[in-house]
C-alpha cells in the first residue's frame, strides 16, 4: 500500500516508501513509556517515518474531555503516565483501524486480557508486509494449552511477532533512568535488530535473543512470582522468607518452563527478561503492591477491589496469569507439581489465606 502523489499532469504516481511506519496498539503505563522511546528514535532514525500513532482505547475523562484529544493537545497521557511528555511526533488514535493501517511495524502493548478481541478486529485490516512485536506479558489458555500472546498475534493476524521483556517497570523509564531489555527473536535476526534500534537509547539498552517462548514466558510467569512476593510482604515475614521464596520460585519457573516442552534456553534466565524482571517486579511492581495489600486486609478484600482503588485504571496481569497457569495444570494433571503456583491462585481466588503462602513450602 505505498502511498501516492499528484504529478504535473494530475495523475496519481505510486511513490516508493521505503521508510518503516510504527504503530502503538495501546497506551497505558508502559504503552506511553513505549511510545515515548519509540519517538525518540522514528526522529533520528531515516528509516523510519518520524509520526508514531498510538492507539488509544477511547474514553472520557472527569472533565469530560476525551483522552485521545487531551493527549494530542498536551502530548501527554494525563491518565496512564500524567507528567511525561510523549514527544510532539506521537499521534493519538481512538481509531484502531485508522490507527494500524498504514504501518509495517505494530508495537502491541495492552493489558492481556484484551488482546483476543483486538486481534479479531485486526484481521484483514493491517499491511501484509508487517511485522509486529509484543510487550506483553500474559497468556490465553486455549482447549489444546497455553497460548503465548506473540503465537495468537502470528496466529490470527498471519504475521511474524517478535517479544520485548525486561526488568522494566514503565514510571521508572519515562523519567529516563537506566534499564535493559531482552528482545526475542524465532528466526529473522534482522528483524530483531531493527526493533532493538527501535527501541534503543542511552538510559533503554536492549539485546536480542533467539528464545521467543522463553523471553515471553520469563515475562508472564514473573507476576504469578510477583503476586507471592506481595503476600509475604504484607504478612511481613521478612527478606528472609521472601528471599527463600523467590528462590524457590526461580526454580520452578524453569521448571514449568521445561515441563511445558518449549524451545526454551536456561541462558534466557540470565537475560534482562529473566532474573532481573523477577527481582525488580518482586520489589516495585504494581502485582506486588496489590497482593502485600491483599494480604494485609486477610484476604477480605477482592484483587478487582484493590486494583481500581489502587491503580486508577491501570491492570494487574499475575491474578488472571496465576488462575490461566492452574488451568493449564490441572488440564496436564501438574498441579501438585508445582505448588507454588497453585497456591497463589488458591489465595487470590478466596480458596486458601493469605498465610498459605509460606505454610506449603514448610510442610
Ligand atoms: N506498566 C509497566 O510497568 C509494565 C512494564 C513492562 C510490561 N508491562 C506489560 O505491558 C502490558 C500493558 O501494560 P500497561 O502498563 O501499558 O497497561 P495498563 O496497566 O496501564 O492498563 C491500562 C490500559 O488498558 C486499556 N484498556 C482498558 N480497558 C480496555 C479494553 N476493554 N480494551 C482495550 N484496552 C483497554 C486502557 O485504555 C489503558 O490503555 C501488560 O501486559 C503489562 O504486564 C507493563
Ligand atoms: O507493575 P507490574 O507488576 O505489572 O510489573 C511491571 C513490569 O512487568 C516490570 O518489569
Amino acid at each position: 500500500m505505498a502511498p501516492s502523489a499528484e504529478t504535473e499532469y494530475g495523475d496519481n504516481v505510486e511513490v516508493p516508501d521505503n521508510k518503516s511506519r510504527v504503530t502503538v496498539v495501546g497506551s497505558g503505563n508502559w504503552g506511553s513509556v513505549a511510545a515515548k522511546l519509540i519517538a525518540s528514535n522514528t526522529l533520528k532514525l531515516s528509516s523510519f517515518h518520524d509520526e508514531v500513532r498510538m492507539w488509544v482505547f477511547e474514553e472520557v475523562l472527569p472533565s469530560g474531555e476525551k483522552l485521545s484529544e487531551v493527549i494530542n493537545q498536551t502530548n501527554e497521557n494525563v491518565k496512564y503516565l500524567p507528567g511525561i511528555k510523549l514527544g510532539r511526533n506521537v499521534v493519538a488514535v481512538p481509531d484502531l483501524e485508522h490507527a494500524v493501517r498504514d504501518a509495517n511495524m505494530l508495537v502491541f502493548v495492552t493489558p492481556h486480557q484484551f488482546m483476543e478481541g483486538i486481534c479479531s478486529r485486526l484481521v484483514g485490516k493491517i499491511r501484509e508486509d508487517a511485522e509486529a512485536i509484543s510487550l506483553i506479558k500474559g497468556m490465553e489458555v486455549k482447549m489444546e494449552g497455553p497460548c503465548m500472546i506473540s503465537t495468537l498475534i502470528t496466529e490470527q493476524l498471519g504475521i511474524n511477532c517478535c517479544v520485548l521483556m525486561g526488568a522494566n517497570i514503565a514510571n521508572e523509564i519515562a523519567v529516563e533512568k537506566f534499564s535493559e531489555a531482552t528482545v526475542g527473536y524465532r528466526e529473522n535476526k534482522e528483524i530483531a535488530e531493527k526493533w532493538v534500534r527501535l527501541f534503543s537509547t542511552a538510559y533503554f539498552m536492549v539485546s536480542a535473543c533467539q528464545d521467543v517462548e522463553g523471553v515471553e514466558l520469563c515475562g508472564t510467569l514473573k507476576n504469578v512470582v510477583a503476586i507471592a512476593a506481595g503476600f509475604v510482604d504484607g504478612l511481613e515475614m521478612g527478606n528472609n522468607t521472601k528471599a527463600r521464596q523467590l528462590f524457590l520460585d526461580t526454580t520452578m519457573l524453569s521448571t514449568f518452563n521445561f515441563c511445558l516442552h518449549l524451545t526454551v534456553y536456561m541462558i534466557t534466565f540470565f537475560e534482562s527478561c529473566g532474573v532481573a524482571d523477577l527481582i525488580t517486579t518482586c520489589l516495585g511492581g504494581r502485582n506486588r503492591k496489590c497482593a502485600d495489600a491483599f494480604a494485609r486486609n486477610g484476604g477480605k478484600r477482592s484483587f478487582d477491589e484493590l486494583e481500581s482503588e489502587m491503580l486508577q485504571g491501570q491492570k494487574l496481569q499475575g491474578v488472571s496469569t496465576a488462575k490461566e497457569v492452574y488451568e493449564v495444570l490441572r488440564h496436564r494433571g501438574w498441579l501438585e507439581l508445582f505448588p507454588l503456583f497453585t497456591t497463589v491462585h488458591e489465595i487470590c481466588i478466596g480458596r486458601l489465606p493469605p498465610t498459605a503462602i509460606v505454610e506449603y513450602s514448610q510442610s
